[in-house]
């Protein structure tokens, strides 16, 4: 479970983050959607400590969030993470991108590193690949990895931020039944994305953001079909026409 509770984040005059309350329970999907600068990736940046907070706090199945140190190397493992832009080592093969954090985090032994890596490349559809380089791949392949990469730490959470926005339209869907499959198969789940479908199909609830703030969160079934507040509504009308 994961726990924010009045969790304040400024860059310099910037309120970006404005007491944020959340709390995502075990194997739940959460979608979070809101306009361009309003925090979505700020907040799954500080989840993974990627960002530091100035006041509140997270705590992840109880444990608060670690500063520094062989602590932080552990919430690294607690909590996967998959970016638009899909991070992979670029000279390192396919396996090796997801056999690496294992073996330097968790000191799995290579072989077994190997053979676990190698069932979570067969699990997102891409283990012919395993011995390509990143760029020999496409994106939505590359994507892919990326969830295999960050599920080969056995989080207890995957952010997504922005999985499909950098890929070809015909690629997005790829990605995204990979990321239903995870979400059926009880996955704790925070996911940053515009699509609809997605949250549709997975996310138990939907949050919205809006300057810095959760402005509602309802069901996605309440949500889309009657959004409370009027910046929501205002929100669904622009991206429900593009
Ligand atoms: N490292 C940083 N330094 C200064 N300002 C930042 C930094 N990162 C983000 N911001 C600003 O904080 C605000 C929120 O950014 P954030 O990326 O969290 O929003 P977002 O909702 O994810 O937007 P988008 O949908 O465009 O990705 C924006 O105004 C952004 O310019």
């Amino acid at each position: 479970m994961v726990v924010l509770t009045g969790v304040d984040k400024h860059f310099g005059d910037l309120h970006v983050l404005q007491g944020i309350d959340l709390t995502v329970s075990r194997g739940e999907v959460v979608v979070v959607i809101g306009p361009s600068g309003s925090g979505k990736s700020t907040l799954c940046r500080t989840i993974n400590r990627l960002e530091t907070i100035d006041s509140g706090t997270i705590t992840i199945d109880g444990a608060p969030l670690p500063e520094e140190g062989r602590e932080l190397a552990r919430l690294r493992a607690d909590v996967g993470m998959v970016f638009q832009s899909f991070n992979l080592f670029a000279h390192k093969t396919v396996l090796e991108n997801v056999t690496l954090g294992p073996i330097k985090a968790k000191g799995t032994k290579p072989a077994q590193a190997r053979e676990q890596a190698m069932a979570l490349l067969e699990r997102v559809g891409v283990a012919n690949q395993a011995d390509k380089l990143p760029a020999q791949l496409s994106g939505g392949q590359q994507q892919r990895v990326a969830i295999a990469r960050a599920l080969a730490m056995s989080p207890k959470v995957m952010l997504f931020d922005e999985p499909t926005s950098a890929l070809d339209p015909e690629m997005i869907n790829e990605v995204l039944d990979v990321m239903v499959s995870l979400a059926r198969e009880g996955m704790t789940m925070i996911v940053v994305t515009h699509e609809m479908g997605f949250a549709r199909k997975a996310a138990h609830r939907v949050v919205f953001m809006d300057g810095g703030q959760i402005v509602e969160e309802a069901t996605p079934e309440t949500f889309f079909t009657a959004p409370r507040s009027d910046r929501a509504r205002d929100f669904l009308s622009k991206i429900l026409t593009h």
